[in-house]
């Protein structure tokens, strides 16, 4: 997962990028980056860290100009080094571009052989960076055109925002697999991959960019919307379950609300008998809370976090995973103690914290732990932009239900069913949940 976001006519574009950025960070810790332009140039600043260990008020004010973009990299492809951090830059024939890009795209390594094969040189391991090429070699007049062709050529999720000294253009791919919304702040607009970035900055929510549509963003006139794809809706349903912010409304849902109902749904599938309702914080959080009110168990905060360490699950590493859950986590003894727990997790993914955390729970005196998780098990690996490539790190991939509650030392495990799932959604059978079911929508290529 990785954050965008785009400023078009916004007075010190770069500040209110990094200030809604600040807000997206939850969506990537690696890196971060910023591209402004004053109309005449493009000015550029990224590095490794998270959003404020990369920026202060010295770089911020190189970065001129009223128009921006900004990223927040988690990555799927490339690296974690500072070459692969965004915006990507290039000087072209037409001038100068940046490009923030959410999402994965699954014929990255084919394009980019054919582009190498014919004297492409490559700056980046990063899926992304094919964009600028294929645009840079479009032999067509306007920028536009060339972007529009590129997306012709290009396979998979994204959620992207380019940048031209002159003109901003956000696009959304034709499954909407990544959130994208637009909001109007004073005579500007802005583009982000979740609404709590419009919050902190006092944009207003207009709408969101549609699957397939393309909104250029150009000096002296209304946003241009082109319906470049046929839509044809696979939103990510792993965004309301984990990555997405409870306080954002994407697809044209509150996030918490939405947590709360998968909560309801598991305490109907899944009751059990117990003194408390404990939450694994934070995204656990929420669906806790429905979890209490549909089984009248008493709701506890008996796991505290440490809010100095980010996301675990997106930690590239499983050493610092590991660390990161015990510097993270931490329950109340005298709270827990000999108590029966119904702790409430959104997901076991590698099942790193699961493990550590019923194993604290019951070193400290939990009489049972039951673990019950708010989406079913993930047993295939996301090729959109979510970083669980093989199934070999999946536990579910490997553990029946069974082996996995052993494995974890919990007294019972249950995760929500599919059929759960959706109807904590309304019954909307537009969302992709092929890390849960297998139902790809678009295949890998390589
Ligand atoms: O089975 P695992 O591999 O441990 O992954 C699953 C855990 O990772 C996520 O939390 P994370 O710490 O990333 O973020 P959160 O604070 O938002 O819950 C998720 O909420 C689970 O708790
Ligand atoms: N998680 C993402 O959205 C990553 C975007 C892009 N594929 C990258 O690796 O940087
Ligand atoms: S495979 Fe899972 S994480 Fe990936 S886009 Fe689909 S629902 Fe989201
Ligand atoms: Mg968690």
């Amino acid at each position: 997962m990785c954050s965008v976001i785009g400023l078009f006519n916004v007075p010190e574009a770069a500040k209110y990028a990094y200030f809604g950025l600040f807000s997206l960070q939850h969506r990537g810790q690696e890196a971060a980056g910023i591209a402004s332009s004053d109309g005449e140039k493009i000015y550029i600043t990224k590095g490794r860290g998270l959003v404020t260990q990369v920026f202060d008020e010295t770089k911020l004010t190189k970065l001129i100009g009223s128009s921006a973009v900004g990223h927040t990299r988690y990555s799927t492809a490339g690296e974690d080094s500072v070459l692969d951090a965004q915006p990507i830059f290039a000087r072209y024939d037409l001038g100068q571009i940046a490009v923030v890009h959410n999402g994965n795209l699954t014929n990255a390594k084919q394009v980019r052989r054919e582009l190498i094969k014919e004297g492409a040189i490559f700056q980046t391991f990063m899926d992304t960076e094919n964009l600028i090429h294929l645009i840079a070699r479009s032999h067509k007049e306007h920028l536009y055109d060339r972007i529009i062709e590129a997306l012709q050529q290009i396979e998979g999720a994204y959620s992207l925002i380019l940048l031209s000294r002159k003109k901003m253009f956000a696009v959304r791919d034709p499954y909407g697999f990544r959130p994208l919304s637009m909001a109007k702040l004073g005579d500007g607009w802005v583009v982000a991959s979740e609404t709590c970035a419009f919050d902190l900055i006092g944009a207003e929510y207009v709408r969101d960019i549609r699957p397939g549509e393309l909104v250029v963003f150009e000096e002296g006139k209304e946003p241009r919307s082109i319906q470049v794809f046929e839509p044809t809706p696979h939103k990510c349903i792993f965004e309301y379950i984990y990555f997405a912010r409870p306080d954002s409304n994407i697809f044209g849902k509150n996030v918490y609300k939405l947590r709360k109902a998968m909560g309801r749904e598991l305490a109907k599938e899944y009751p059990v008998e117990a003194d408390m309702v404990v939450p694994v914080p934070d995204s656990g959080v929420a669906s806790a809370i429905g979890y209490s009110e549909e089984s009248g168990i008493p709701f506890e905060l008996g796991i505290i976090r440490n809010h100095y360490v980010g996301r675990t699950f997106i930690e590239p590493t499983q050493a610092i995973r590991d660390l990161k859950v015990k510097m993270k986590l931490n329950p109340i003894k005298n709270v827990i103690k000999g108590k029966r727990l119904v702790v409430i997790d959104d997901s076991i993914v590698r099942g790193t914290t699961s493990k550590k955390i019923v194993n604290i729970l019951k070193d400290f005196g939990a009489k049972e732990v039951h673990m019950r998780i708010s989406a079913p098990p993930t047993t295939g690996p996301c090729y959109y932009g979510v970083d669980t490539p093989t199934k070999e790190e999946l536990i579910s991939s490997r553990y029946s239900v069974e082996e996995t509650r052993k494995y974890i030392g919990a007294d019972t495990l249950a995760y929500l069913s599919i059929d759960g799932l959706l109807r904590s959604v309304g019954n909307d059978l537009s969302y992709c949940m092929a890390c849960f079911d297998g139902n790809y929508p678009v295949p890998l290529k390589e």
